[in-house]
């Protein structure tokens, strides 16, 4: 079922009309759905052993309310900065739930993680791990820690979203990793608890994935015969969604969650589970509308009032992703083409290109869908152009969970120097 949809000739989420949010609070608004939100949860953490921690990867969606929602259900946080761990923690995640992940975590990033207990360190270099040991040793604690390996696989995705191969800075080569373990062992404030794998986002495969946990797997059976207490295995995150109608769906949670437990049943590890974009992506759509319908020269350009700056991936990944008119079409609904874009002043200011839309008009409304994960996230006030607001749907009503940012955070804080007055 699918909680974006046409009721009553307009496109809703689950109960409230999009056009409704937009009367209210104007466009361009981003619009999450707490029902999809919970189903994609439940899927993926009833697809997971029952043990299992899922620590949904802050960077897709990182609203308090999004969180708190997750929250709710029993889910963790897989942090990459300061500013996730508090976010992850003000949202009500306990430290126990939180990993900490990241090539290059700072010490007052490293000190926050212990002062709040977190329950794992995600490790990526031996220069890490010896910061990491003096922090945890001037704070008189013990830092669990994973390293996260670098497998040298091939995910399959698109090259920047690409994180297992040996030419990325991600993770410790495979040639170090045993090196990395033993010097771990001999610190005096570091616990070895684990070993952590993420190749990359947006997999619509699952043989990069069987090929890397494989490898960890054998990797866990060799650092326990060297006398590492190996006692977790992180898989990371990666699992793809649909962003097409026209394109076979990628692998479900189910197939991905046995695939996992299959290669991991003899560890008699616990595992951790890191998704971002399949619990969120679905769950969000960003809506916009029409500023003018432009002639050019031998094209339509529908110009929206969201940019790049608001949703960045069709410009930096070549994403695609659909967009539909809020008003349903009808069988009397003109067609045609647009490329459809935004105002920035960058020719990569482009959502989509040629693509089939009813006829469009200034004011008509547009929704880009798949936008709830590295959407918000991933914008910019670039262009001068304000944060877009965030609301959240559950059920019949709706709330503002961020607010279209201001003049004052625009430019409030900026600061005029001495000298010119
Ligand atoms: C370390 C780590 N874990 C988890 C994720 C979440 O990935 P995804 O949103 O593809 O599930 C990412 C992003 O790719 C990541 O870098
Ligand atoms: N931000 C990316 C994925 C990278 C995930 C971060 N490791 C996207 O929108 O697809």
């Amino acid at each position: 079922m699918n909680h974006f949809d046409y009721k009553n000739g307009e496109l809703h989420a689950e109960d409230v009309a999009l056009s409704a949010i937009a009367a209210e609070i104007g466009t361009p608004f981003y619009c999450y759905s707490t029902a999809t939100l919970e189903r994609h949860y439940r899927v993926f953490s009833e697809a997971m052993q029952k043990d299992a921690l899922v620590a949904f990867s802050v960077k897709a969606n990182g609203n308090l309310a999004v969180l708190k929602t997750l929250a709710s259900l029993g889910a963790g946080a897989d942090v990459v900065s300061g500013g996730e761990l508090k976010r992850a923690l003000a949202a009500g995640i306990p430290g126990e739930k939180i990993v900490f992940s990241g090539v290059g975590k700072t010490k007052a990033e490293m000190a926050l993680g212990l002062k709040n207990r977190i329950y794992q360190f995600n490790v990526e270099s031996e220069v890490e791990l010896l910061a990491l040991d003096e922090v945890a040793g001037a704070l008189g604690v013990k830092a669990p820690v994973a390293f996260r390996v670098n497998p040298d696989v091939d995910a399959k995705t698109h090259a920047k979203i690409s994180t297992g191969g040996a030419e990325t800075k991600f993770g410790v080569p495979w040639s170090h990793v045993h090196t990395a373990y033993a010097t771990a062992a001999k610190l005096k404030n570091i616990e070895i608890v684990g070993v952590d794998v993420h190749i990359g986002s947006q997999l619509t495969d699952l043989a990069p994935f069987e090929a890397a946990f494989t490898r960890v797997v054998e990797l866990v059976g060799d650092l326990r015969r060297e006398g590492h207490a190996i006692s977790r295995i992180d898989l990371g995150g990666g699992l793809g969604v649909p962003y097409r109608n026209d394109n076979l769906p990628p692998p479900d949670p189910a197939a991905y969650g046995a695939l996992a437990a299959r290669i991991t049943k003899n560890t008699g590890a616990r595992l951790i589970m890191e998704p971002g974009r399949l619990i969120a992506a679905n769950a969000g759509v960003l809506v916009a509308g029409v500023i003018y319908v432009k002639q050019g020269e031998n094209k339509k350009f529908l110009i929206l009032d969201a940019a790049m700056n608001d949703l960045i991936r069709p410009a930096f990944y070549d994403a695609y992703h659909e967009i539909v008119p809020v008003a349903a079409p009808t069988a009397d609904t003109q067609w045609t083409h647009y490329d459809v874009v935004g105002p920035v002043c960058e020719t990569s200011d482009i959502f989509a290109a040629d693509r089939p839309l009813p006829v469009l008009k200034s004011d008509d409304k547009v929704a880009i869908l798949t936008a709830g994960a590295y959407g918000a996230t991933m914008s910019s006030a670039y262009n001068a152009r304000p944060l877009a607001a965030e609301v959240l749907v559950k059920g019949g009503e709706w709330a503002v969970v961020r607010p279209r940012m201001d003049d004052d955070a625009l430019f409030g804080n900026d600061r005029i120097p001495p000298w010119l007055g």
